[in-house]
């Protein structure tokens, strides 16, 4: 039977009462089916959500898709030319007059100025020493002894060079043509745009605040050295400031060019300028006034005005201020074996590692991904997880190794030094019954716990259990910015800089990351990661396993930067163990090898991987820094009778003198100081104090008693120079010393250069800590140049000036 409808007035469909009872019926019996369909449904979709939760948390849900693939490809790599062209060796150009470790010199603007801080950080990063001075004001002495100081003079704003009064110009002029030195400049925005308007005295053209786009360099260039031409920077530039040259005289050559990307420029010779390329830095062979110049039409925002800036320091100096070109890489993979199940790597994971590490060989020869294990946590994923684990034992020796902690745990976090050994020897033995190689003498603590600040049981452990000879953190100085990190030796364990790939344990998909997928590719070309490997010529990397797994955005990285690399420079990659690498670093800045110990409580971040035992309450508050014979043991008694003050306590080999800033001590570490200055309950005591006469002539002195203690006072008493010498001698006699005895005090104080070496070593005890006017003014030089402003400067000076003691009657 058929059941109509009708339509009510308001259109609505109305069925009779009958068949609507019979149908509410039949709907009532609907809806319980459809309940019982929807919660079988729904049982059936949570028993599959469960289980696939229960193997796979989360993140396995990553849909893979995403995952991000090298795709960087330039010309050079297609044609096959990478590392067959010559590269230009710029000491072959021209004699120079320099010294041996000449400089740069910087012309600043202002002290503040964002380029002139630009182009130190540069330099700073790159190791080159540099002198900056504000234009304007006088030139600084340019020679010494007849050699130039400054490979290549610098201004951050080239007009300041331009308008230079007539006197200065002309010597530095003469400078430059006498020393065969050059000068680099840079012409930034102006408040007008300027069209066509010639720099003064110069038969050179600019147009200034242009945008523009699509950056090429000229291959002919003979600058061109660690940047390799060939390759175009598509798309805008950064800025809208640029500036672009047109020249009249031969002397000039493009170096780099691009197009205009100014919509709004609409003068009839523009036309022309948006078809022609731009000269944006420009080279003067020198060849209208005998200066040779290179001119940038921006700063350095454009990462490849770094690379060309670099390489005009090299061509400029006639390769005295060149950097190297090789790279040695080593990419460490912390965490084997301790991601978090749903975040490691499977089979499928483990064979991209592989294939990847021989695509990077191919371009970086010897390279391995360097693994560091924590065996505890083996077999501890998934069970698709734990095949990753067995596929990684399985190619053990395709792979280098190094041990990680056992069980992750922080070393500092040990006072025991026997368990921190048996847990490092469970990770040994773990390594030896899995077939692990344990000889590579590298290891890396978790979370850079213990290297630095320096935890003393972690380098005997470290010694004792695996023989350690190398780690490396990014947590010395300080954690950033990354250009000040350094290298230290402590108890013969070479510790090296670690560069941060821009990956962290976190940081495992594209989608997810910080700023978006830009910022990492931003990175990668031209950006941060591709800088560290420009100015770093050994690079150890920071990376963990869950980079590996996920969207494995590591191995995206890793091969992109790599690329990159080789299609914009000459840079040759190449890899070694640690050991190899640390014995390179240290013999490229052997000055590095001496530790600089800081307070760990200055710095939040060192202060939380420092010993719980440790207290910055056990540092002194002042010194009394000599010079020897001037009264400083009477005055050290004097101050230990206060109920406030306390000193040291006695050193077993130098008595109330602990002589840790000036000597070997030092070399002991922060602990070993520390521990002449116990904690005595209910103590009075609010000022401890510390006394080594020698201090005060010591060479090394200023700068680590700054980087330890740069609030601290320094006491010095000066009583006349003759008494103190005199002092010295009778000193010396009174300890039997054999010169001291058997020569006269007149003979020893008027002893020649060409005397015996032992009649002179005690004649320079005897003068030298008595020339007070040259040991303060270095110790104020030094501590000046260890802070960073003015008023700083000013306070380290009052620091040395309020405490100087004067002792009159002895004078
Ligand atoms: N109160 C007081 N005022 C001034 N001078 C004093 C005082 N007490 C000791 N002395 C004299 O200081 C000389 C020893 O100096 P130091 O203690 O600094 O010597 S040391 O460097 O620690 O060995 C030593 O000088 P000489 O006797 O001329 O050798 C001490 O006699």
């Amino acid at each position: 039977m058929v059941e109509r409808e009708y339509l009510i007035n308001d259109g609505r469909s109305y069925l009779p009462p009958k068949v609507s009872v019979r149908r509410q019926r039949i709907s009532k019996q609907l809806t319980v089916k459809r309940c019982v369909a929807a919660l079988l449904l729904l049982s059936f979709f949570s028993i599959t959500y469960s289980i696939v939760y229960l193997s796979y948390p989360f993140t396995s849900l990553i849909r893979r898709e995403w995952r991000p693939e090298p795709s960087i490809m330039c010309q050079q790599m297609l044609s096959g030319m990478i590392g067959r062209l010559p590269v230009h060796d710029h000491r072959s150009i021209g004699g120079v007059r320099l010294r041996t470790d000449p400089k740069v010199l910087v012309f600043v603007e202002t002290t503040y100025s964002k380029l002139g801080r630009d182009i130190t950080e540069l330099l700073v990063y790159n190791r080159i020493k540099y002198k900056v001075e504000v234009a304007s004001k006088s030139l600084p002495v340019l020679t010494n002894l007849d050699k130039g100081k400054y490979g290549v003079i610098v201004f951050e704003n080239l007009h300041k060079y331009l308008q230079m009064d007539k006197w200065n110009r002309e010597l530095l002029d003469k400078y430059c043509r006498e020393y065969n030195v050059g000068i680099i400049g840079f012409l930034l925005g102006t408040e007008e745009r300027l069209i066509g308007s010639q720099l003064r005295g110069l038969p050179l053209f600019i147009h200034t605040n242009l945008r523009l786009k699509d950056a090429t360099l000229n291959p002919g260039s003979p600058i061109l050295r660690l940047t390799r031409a060939g390759e175009t920077v598509w798309g805008p530039l950064p800025g809208d400031d640029w500036t672009v040259f047109t020249a009249n005289h031969s002397t000039y050559e493009p170096l780099a060019w691009a197009n205009n990307n100014s919509h709004d420029w609409t003068e009839p010779q523009d036309q022309e300028t948006t078809k022609t390329p731009l000269v944006t830095v420009i080279q003067d062979h020198g060849g209208f006034d005998s200066i040779q110049r290179v001119l940038f039409g921006s700063g350095l925002r454009f990462w490849l005005h770094r690379l060309l800036f670099l390489d005009s320091l090299s061509y400029l100096s006639h390769g005295q201020l060149s950097v190297s070109l090789n790279r040695y890489i080593l990419v460490d993979v912390d965490d084997i074996f301790v991601g978090e199940r749903g975040t490691r790597l499977r089979s499928e994971d483990v064979r991209a590692l592989l294939r990847t590490q021989e695509k990077i060989q191919t371009m970086v020869p010897g390279f391995k991904f360097n693994l560091g294990f924590s065996g505890k946590y083996f077999h501890h994923g998934t069970s698709e997880e734990n095949l990753g684990d067995d596929l990684l034992l399985e190619h053990v020796n395709k792979f280098t190794w190094f041990s990680h902690m056992w069980n992750h745990q922080q070393p500092h976090l040990y006072e025991n030094q026997t368990q921190l050994e048996l847990d490092m020897a469970l990770n040994k033995n773990f390594a030896k019954e899995h077939g692990i190689p344990t000889n590579s003498g590298y290891s890396v603590a978790p979370h850079h716990s213990g290297v630095y600040p320096v935890h003393e049981p972690l380098y005997s452990a470290w010694k004792r259990v695996w023989n350690i000879k190398v780690t490396s953190t990014e947590e010395y100085p300080h954690l950033r910015p990354a250009r000040l990190r350094r290298g230290f030796i402590h108890r013969n364990i070479m510790v090296l800089p670690r560069q941060t790939c821009g990956l962290f344990t976190h940081t495992i998909l594209i989608n997810k990351y910080p700023g978006g997928r830009e910022k990492l590719d931003e990175s990668i070309q031209g950006g941060e990661l591709f800088q560290t490997f420009v100015y770093n010529p050994i690079n150890i990397f920071m990376s963990h396993m869950s980079n590996y797994g996920n969207d494995r955005l590591a191995l995206y990285t890793f091969e992109s930067v790599i690329k990159f690399l080789r299609c914009w420079t000459n840079l040759k990659l190449t890899s070694a163990p640690p050991h190899i690498l640390a014995e390179k670093y240290f013999s490229l800045y052997p000055e590095e090898a001496d530790p600089v110990w800081g307070n760990p409580c200055h710095d939040l971040r060192h202060k939380k991987i420092w010993s719980h035992n440790k207290t910055c309450d056990q540092l002194p508050r002042f010194l009394v820094i000599g010079p020897q014979k001037t009264g400083t043991t009477a005055l050290y008694m004097f101050l230990s009778m206060h109920p406030n003050i306390s000193s040291n306590i006695p050193s077993p080999e130098t008595f109330e003198e602990i002589q840790f800033f000036n000597g070997r001590n030092y070399y002991r570490g922060l602990s070993w100081y520390m521990d002449f200055f116990p904690l005595v309950k209910n103590s009075t005591a609010q000022y401890l104090f510390e006394k080594s006469a020698t201090y005060f002539d010591g060479e090394l002195v200023p700068k680590r008693a700054h980087a330890l203690l740069p609030h601290a006072k320094l006491v010095t008493i000066l009583i006349s120079p003759a008494k103190r010498a005199y002092s010295w001698y009778q000193h010396m006699r009174a300890h039997s010393d054999p010169i001291a005895s058997n020569y006269s005090f007149y003979d020893v104080i008027s002893a020649s250069d060409t005397a015996p070496k032992p009649l002179r070593d005690l004649r320079n005890r005897c003068l030298n800590p008595g020339r007070y006017a040259q040991h303060l003014e270095k110790m104020v030089t030094i501590l000046s140049t260890y802070t960073a402003s003015y008023n700083r400067w000013v306070n380290s000076y009052d620091r040395i000036q309020s405490m100087l003691w004067i002792n009159y009657r002895n004078f």
